[in-house]
């Protein structure tokens, strides 16, 4: 999986060199650019955004950059690239398009900031590429950086060869499939603080402890997310 990251806070991702998926870049897992927006801008200030039409609060991102700046990025492309754009106004990111976009080969992610992007980008990119407005949540942020982190942070550990072990995405909260959120986990010691570990978990009974786990994760997920019990029974 290749991503171009367009923003205006290019530092906002130098956090990605850390961890796992700085990890997977080095052993050439996955890559990334992060492109500074106003590369494409002509003016002595670099300006990016303008007042709203319709008026209004705050300022709007100009469409002229982020025209250019996909015109260069879909030029340069082997193939054509998924546009994803958080926005408090998209779907719902989720674990099903973190999979998605890990089997991908080329996302570009366009960081709004202010109130935005002008919309006529997302409909002059709809006629060149996928284009998705994705949102991590019903919040928000200043801006679209924060959210481009979270979502490269789950498609990345998705992509094969990245975490150790592969079983360790089978049993996550919001497995595709499952539905059900984790069970609780513990390690040693066994006692800690008068809190112990479940007796199951120490009978070496495989089957036993099996089915205490799928009755936690469902015993959890009815608590906090009766939501995803309904979509799991549909
Ligand atoms: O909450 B968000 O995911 C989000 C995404 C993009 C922009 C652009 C300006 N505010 C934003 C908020």
């Amino acid at each position: 999986m290749y991503a171009d990251i367009v923003t205006i806070f290019p530092d906002y991702f130098a956090p990605l060199d850390l961890s796992l998926v700085g990890k997977a870049r080095r052993a050439g897992l996955v890559n990334w650019q992060v492109h500074d927006l106003r590369s494409w801008t002509h003016d002595r200030h670099h300006t990016v955004d303008d007042t709203p039409y319709g008026g209004g609060a705050g300022m709007v991102m100009k469409p002229e950059p982020w025209g250019e700046a996909l015109d260069d990025l879909l030029d340069r492309a082997w193939s054509t690239p998924t546009l994803i754009i958080p926005t408090p106004a998209g779907e719902p990111f989720s674990q099903a398009l973190a999979y998605e976009w890990a089997a991908a080969s080329h996302v570009v992610f366009a960081c709004g900031r202010y109130e935005g992007i002008d919309a006529r980008v997302a409909q002059y990119a709809a006629t060149r590429m996928p284009v998705r407005e994705v949102s991590i949540g019903d919040y928000v942020l200043n801006g679209g950086e924060v959210a481009v982190l979270a979502m490269m942070e789950a498609i990345v550990r998705l992509v094969p060869g990245v975490v150790g072990n592969p079983e360790s995405l089978v049993e996550e909260s919001h497995a595709v499939g499952s539905g059900l959120l984790e069970y609780p986990a513990y390690t040693k010691p066994v006692s800690w603080r008068g809190w112990d570990v479940p007796e199951v978990l120490l009978s070496g009974h495989h089957g036993r402890v099996e089915a205490w786990r799928q009755e936690r994760s469902r015993e959890r997920t009815a608590a906090v997310r009766p939501d995803l019990l309904d979509a799991d029974n549909a």
